[in-house]
């Protein structure tokens, strides 16, 4: 099928989802912002009511549009009761983007996971634009593996990603590595500084771990964000205690070493950024995914993973030590925002 091209001297409309954790959303703002460096663009972005994208996005792109939807995602395992009320909440809801959607007319549409891509997607294909989807971790996400089906193209961070979907969508799969959001900047510390990531939302366990090691290493410097959640004991005069870090990109290029979750986006920021890590995989997500995503970091020989129930302070202090001593190669990569950019420019542009 001939599709029709779209002017090179417009510009271009894209309606965006993917979001509610940082790991869906700042993929998303890297990929907008590579289109924003070659054209003009219009966003309609389709929030989640409360979540992380309606708090940063009017910081940092008050020019787009944003939508936002009320709405919880489907608990697990799936036939629990609430799921009743949520899924009726989220056919309403899908009719209300819909109708958004239309209004806006976009000329494609981009989502990256989370609760409200799938909606917003299905509205793109039912409106007859072109739909793209991005995944960030070594197992997609459910969501993203149903999109797929009807997606012009997906969009994958890790090579062992791709055997993850089902076999007649393989063809649209490219592996491209996870968009990063690396503005321009960096940060003024001292030596040495360890920033202590625990994903978006904070990690209790990561918080408690900064504590009793900051202890351990006098001489080290410590940033914790702990996204908000609370650091229960006393806190050493070598740990700076922060809610979230809003310039995150400044901060990876300027600190000597990180322990961190494995959130997929944490991970690509990790290696993009050569970052030396102590990596902590979360074991309780979907699929234990976190975990494999830390192997990554270990294959990549960028630092090493240390499981919760393995955790002992005198060793996690002595392998500080060895990954400072080490020192930082820095370096960045090419960005795959612009591969994914380049991609869809390629499809729909009169080039
Ligand atoms: C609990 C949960 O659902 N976790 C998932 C979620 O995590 P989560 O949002 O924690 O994902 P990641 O760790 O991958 O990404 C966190 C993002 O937030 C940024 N950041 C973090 C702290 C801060 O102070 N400032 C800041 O900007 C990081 O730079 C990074 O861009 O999405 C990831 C990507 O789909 C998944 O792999 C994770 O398993």
């Amino acid at each position: 099928m001939l599709e029709k091209k779209i002017a090179t001297d417009r510009p271009l409309k894209i309606a965006v989802a993917g979001g509610v954790t940082g790991g869906h959303f700042y993929p998303n703002l890297a990929v907008l912002e590579e289109f924003q460096k070659r054209r003009e663009i219009e966003v309609l972005y389709f929030c989640v009511e409360g979540k992380i994208e309606e708090r940063v996005l009017p910081k940092f792109h008050p020019e787009f549009k944003r939508f936002s939807v009320r709405v919880k995602g489907l608990r697990r395992p799936i036939f629990h009761p609430e799921n009743v009320l949520r899924f009726s909440k989220l056919v309403l809801n899908s009719i209300i983007i819909r109708r958004e959607l239309e209004r806006f007319s976009p000329d494609f549409v981009y989502v990256s996971g989370g609760y409200v891509s799938y909606p917003v997607a299905l509205a793109g294909k039912k409106l007859g634009v072109p739909v793209y989807v991005q995944e960030q971790n070594t197992i997609p996400g459910k969501a993203n593996v149903t999109i797929s089906k009807f997606a012009k193209k997906v969009f994958v961070s890790f090579e062992e990603c791709v055997e993850k979907f089902p076999q007649e969508v393989r063809e649209k799969i490219m592996v491209t590595g996870n968009p990063i959001w690396a503005r321009e900047g960096k940060v003024e510390l001292v030596y040495p500084t360890v920033i202590v990531i625990g994903g978006s939302g904070g990690s209790e366990f990561l918080n408690k771990i900064t504590l009793d090691i900051a202890k351990l290493l006098p001489g080290v410097h410590f940033i914790l964000s702990t996204g908000g959640k609370k650091v229960e004991g006393d806190v050493p005069g070598n740990v700076q205690v922060v809610d979230y870090i809003e310039n995150m990109y400044a901060y990876w290029r300027s600190v000597d070493l990180a322990i961190t979750r494995a959130g997929a986006t944490t991970i690509s920021e990790l290696i993009y950024f050569n970052v030396p890590a102590v990596v902590v995989p979360w074991e309780g997500a979907t699929e234990s995914h976190q975990v494999v995503n830390a192997k990554i970091i270990e294959r990549k020989g960028l630092g090493v993973m240390i499981k919760e129930s393995e955790y002992e302070p005198d060793k996690l202090a002595e392998t500080i030590k060895q990954l400072l001593a080490k020192g930082r190669n820095f370096q960045e990569r090419e960005n795959p925002a612009k591969r994914i950019v380049d991609e869809i420019e390629r499809d729909i542009l009169a080039i």
